[in-house]
């Protein structure tokens, strides 16, 4: 299955509330047209061609009427053989008032987007199109559009340097997916005949090592431990020094995400970067932040907490599946504008894949592609 099969089956499939709340929203018509027309597309018109005002508060839509509107441009409107057999002609409509786009604002919070984007996104839709009726289908594509548009200047792989090795450090929350999305990378590098070395830097979790070590055997990529306890910066040190001597071409660092006590964190993960600069003062180059699509608008504060710890240089979110959060994502492009690199659909090695925005936007809202 392709990755965006995978993304659209899986992200949000428990609980895919945008899409079902877009239908909901034009279909919960405040003033519902004449039930009669909805069944009968062929019958003769009971519309007016524009749309009707009820004591100075816009009209709700009529159900389209087989009769196209002077205004109307969409094929829906436009009811031939290809609109019937479509069903299109028949699509509710509902007027675009300021009650409709209050009810989109929510709908965009509950969905995640934060108040400022869900405002920003549902001006943008509604510019050129208030006062008209439109389809479900058409504000769908509308706000994929707008999704794809915020998205496309953050979309970027992982970049690759010349540097050998380069070093990428991972940070990130507990159980955010750090251990998965290394064991993830390093395979999919390994795949494209790059050597890899892990190093196993949340030395205070057994646990955390013992994992490390399954996804790298699982990638076919040595992961170098220290005893529980010791100095993560003695570990990476040791591991950059393997890595400069064997050439490999990829060190990827995980570190420890006990937020609790943020200056011990903060200080473990400047002292991590000192001490591999005195190897490579060019290292690490990139920082990479972890973050959990399930966490909603958590995620928002631990890009700035981490941002105030490390210099992070690109996002990767894991579990998009099963999760109606991921619109959180389109807040941190529009909040950040850091670089996404990847998302994590799923606990399989091959569940991690580029960001590609078009389909993040087909699977958030429903359009499909
Ligand atoms: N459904 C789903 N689960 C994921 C994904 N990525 C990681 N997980 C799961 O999330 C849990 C935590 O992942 P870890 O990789 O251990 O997270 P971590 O950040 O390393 O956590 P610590 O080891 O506690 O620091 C594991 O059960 C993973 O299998 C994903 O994209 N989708």
């Amino acid at each position: 299955m392709s990755f965006f099969g995978k993304l659209k089956e899986r992200m949000f499939r428990s609980s895919s509330k945008l899409d079902e709340g877009l239908d909901a929203l034009v279909a919960s018509d405040p003033a519902p047209a004449d039930e009669g027309a909805d069944e009968s597309p062929a019958a003769p018109p009971k519309t007016p061609d524009t749309p009707v005002e009820t004591g100075g508060t816009p009209a709700i839509a009529p159900i389209p009427s087989p009769v196209p509107a002077p205004d109307a441009r969409t094929d829906a409107a436009r009811p031939g053989l290809l609109s019937r057999l479509t069903g299109r002609a028949d699509a509710p409509r509902r007027v675009l008032d300021d009650n409709f786009i209050e009810e989109l604002e929510d709908l965009l919070v509950q969905a995640d987007l934060g108040v400022e984007t869900a405002l920003k996104v549902t001006a943008n839709i509604a510019a050129g199109r208030f006062g008209r009726r439109v389809t479900t289908q058409e504000i769908k594509q509308a706000l994929a559009d707008e999704v794809a548009r915020i998205m496309e200047p953050v979309a970027k792989p992982l970049p690759l340097y010349p540097n050998k090795p380069q070093v990428v450090l991972v940070v990130g929350v507990n159980g955010a997916g750090k251990t998965t999305t290394i064991g993830k990378l390093a395979s999919q590098f390994r795949a494209a005949g790059k050597s890899v070395i892990i190093a196993a830097g949340d030395t205070f979790r057994a646990a955390a090592v013992e994992q490390l070590q399954v996804w790298g055997d699982r990638a076919g990529v040595p992961v170098m431990t220290a005893p529980e306890g010791s100095d993560p910066a003695s570990l990476a040190f040791d591991a950059l020094t393997r890595a400069q001597a064997e050439g490999a071409d990829l060190l990827m660092i995980d570190t420890a995400g006990r937020l609790q006590n943020r200056a011990d964190l903060m200080e473990e993960l400047a002292k991590i970067v000192r001490v591999i600069r005195k190897k490579d003062p060019s290292a690490p180059h990139n920082t990479l932040l972890v973050l959990d699509a399930t966490t909603g608008q958590n995620a928002v504060t631990q890009v700035e907490v981490f941002r105030q710890m490390a210099d992070v240089s690109g996002l990767i979110m894991t579990k998009l599946d099963g999760t109606a959060r991921g619109g959180v994502l389109v807040a941190l492009a529009d909040r950040f504008g850091l670089p996404i690199h990847a998302i994590g659909v799923g606990e399989q090695i091959d569940d991690l894949d580029a960001f590609d925005p078009q389909d993040f936007a087909a699977a958030l809202t429903g359009t499909g592609r």
